[in-house]
């Protein structure tokens, strides 16, 4: 049971067209609790067809929609921001039910998802274009920026919130309309966001959410319709993959915020007493299941032993839960099947040589709950070497010099985030610099900003968002020639 202030909070229908809609065939998908497993909401099973009104509904709000100033669409958008502002303790109670992270974790998303609509109420009205001197005395040549159109997205349930903002805000703010398909396991936020996107006046169309069981069908009906003209889409890369595959037979832009193993690089000169709490909340946050979460931590092997003491004791002190009846700094994994990976990881480094010096199995509350877990002496053979963990786990890597650190970092497909502490400043702008990674912590275990551009390189992805440069992604160019002057 879910007890909000605002109990007209929790929708239990999609939102196509400004409206509250049932599924056409009347089935619903349950919303369970991953800490309890209990079920606290439906939502409608929307299909083909209710997809193909929202995307009719969007190209017919996109002509007007776009023909606003930026600065109309930015008191909009200013006003959806305060009420999601006003109504944060609701949707943190929502988004702990649904995906249950800690109501601390889930009240800093619904303000870091509430800072992308706060940010570009502003950037929107700033799509600047060019007036390029003349290659001839009767000819102007003057450059736009216009909005690419009707737009789609698919959203992964890690961060059910903050991953919806940080796309329609953008788009809206420079004149786009967008379709939303949220994840199937945690839709309650999404629709929250639609309930005060309503209450703030964005007109009908403009937005759209469509709940689904069926993500592949609904999913091809978004990429091969010639209407949509651009999807951003942030989950795994495999699925990234393939819907770029999909987009490819209409010529779409993509956004592609994808997977991550991050390398957290720990030398020998680093001040343990800072990089141990960056590390930790790196690691640790959303129980490791963030695509920048600390994915494998490489400590030089002059500090080796004492850092895994002390990360060990403060391992110790975190305290699993279901964050919807206490204050637990570890909540569940989002479903048994994620749980069931992890344990299996685990298990794989052990039988291949690792120590496990924290954690190590599934936790004794039962249910989606894990250990946090320390492994030790990790080799590259291991499944938590090459694979995106998503879980409560920190892998240690022993290393010698830097180029070696540089070398193990690198040696992913993988390319998003990366970490490292030192207090060498010649060496701060040398590792930046040899790191393959679309974002570069240095001596801190937190980057997620709306101020900058958040994306990877390689099998990370492509695009970015939040920032200006966020922006560009909902952007086509236009070069007008004037002539006859
Ligand atoms: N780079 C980032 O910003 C970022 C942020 C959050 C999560 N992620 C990544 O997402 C993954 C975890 O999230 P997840 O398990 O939800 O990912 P996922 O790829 O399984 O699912 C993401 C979304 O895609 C939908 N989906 C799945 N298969 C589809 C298909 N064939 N066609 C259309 N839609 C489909 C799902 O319903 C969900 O809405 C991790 O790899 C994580 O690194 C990346
Ligand atoms: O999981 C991926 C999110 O992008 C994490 S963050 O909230 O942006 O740090």
């Amino acid at each position: 049971m879910i007890t909000l202030k605002d109990p007209s909070l929790l929708k239990q229908q999609a939102y196509v067209n400004g409206q509250w809609i049932d599924a056409l065939n009347g089935e619903t998908n349950p919303v369970l609790n991953p800490a309890t497993g209990e079920q606290i909401a439906t939502v409608p099973d929307l299909g083909v067809e209710e997809t193909e009104a929202a995307i009719a509904a969007a190209e017919v709000a996109f002509k007007s929609w776009k023909k606003k100033t930026a600065k109309e669409r930015s008191v909009l958008l200013r006003k959806w921001f305060e009420l999601i502002v006003a109504n944060k303790d609701d949707l943190a109670i929502l988004m702990t039910a649904e995906q249950g992270k800690p109501i601390a974790e889930s009240a800093g998303e619904v303000v870091y998802g509430a800072s992308f609509i706060e940010w570009y109420a502003e950037e929107g009205k700033r799509a600047y274009g060019d007036v390029i001197p003349s290659h001839a005395v009767d000819k102007r040549i003057i450059v736009t920026k216009e909005p690419i159109g009707v737009t789609a997205a698919i959203t992964p349930w890690n961060f059910p919130n903050a991953m919806i903002t940080r796309k329609c805000a953008p788009a809206l703010a420079v004149g786009c309309t967008m379709i939303i398909k949220p994840a199937e396991d945690t839709p309650l936020s999404a629709l929250a966001l639609m309930e005060l996107a309503d209450r703030a006046g964005i007109p009908a169309g403009v937005i759209s959410v469509v709940t689904t069981k069926r993500p592949i069908e609904v999913g091809k009906t978004l990429t091969d319709s010639p209407i949509v003209r651009k999807l951003s889409f942030t989950g795994s890369t495999p699925v990234g993959k393939q819907l770029m595959r999909q987009c490819a037979d209409t010529v779409k832009k993509t956004s592609m915020e994808l997977g991550g193993n991050a390398p957290l690089i720990i030398f020998d000169d680093a001040d343990l007493d800072k990089a141990i709490p960056a590390a930790i909340a790196s690691k640790y946050r959303n129980s490791g299941q963030t695509c920048v979460c600390a994915n494998r931590l490489l400590i030089q092997s002059g500090i080796y032993e004492e850092f895994a003491q002390r990360y060990a004791a403060e391992v110790a002190k975190l305290e699993v839960g279901n964050c919807s009846e206490g204050e637990f700094q570890q909540g569940p994994l989002i479903n048994r099947a994620a749980l069931d990976k992890v344990a299996m990881m685990v298990d794989d480094a052990v039988a291949k040589g690792a120590r496990v010096i924290a954690g190590g199995k599934p936790h004794e509350l039962g249910g989606n709950f894990f250990e946090p877990t320390i492994v030790a002496d990790i080799t590259n053979d291991m499944r938590l070497a090459r694979e995106e963990i998503f879980g409560p786990v920190a892998p240690l890597f022993r290393f010698e010099t830097e180029e070696e650190a540089v070398q193990i970092a690198n040696d992913t497909e993988f390319g998003l985030a990366a970490y490292f502490f030192t207090r060498d400043y010649a060496r701060v702008f040398r590792v930046s610099e040899a790191l393959e990674y679309g974002m570069v912590a240095v001596n801190d275990g937190i980057l997620s900003t709306e101020v900058a551009p958040f994306g990877g390189v390689k099998e990370s992805g492509t695009g970015r968002e939040g920032s200006k440069y966020g922006m560009d992604d909902y952007l086509e160019i236009k070069y007008t020639l004037v002539g006859g002057l």
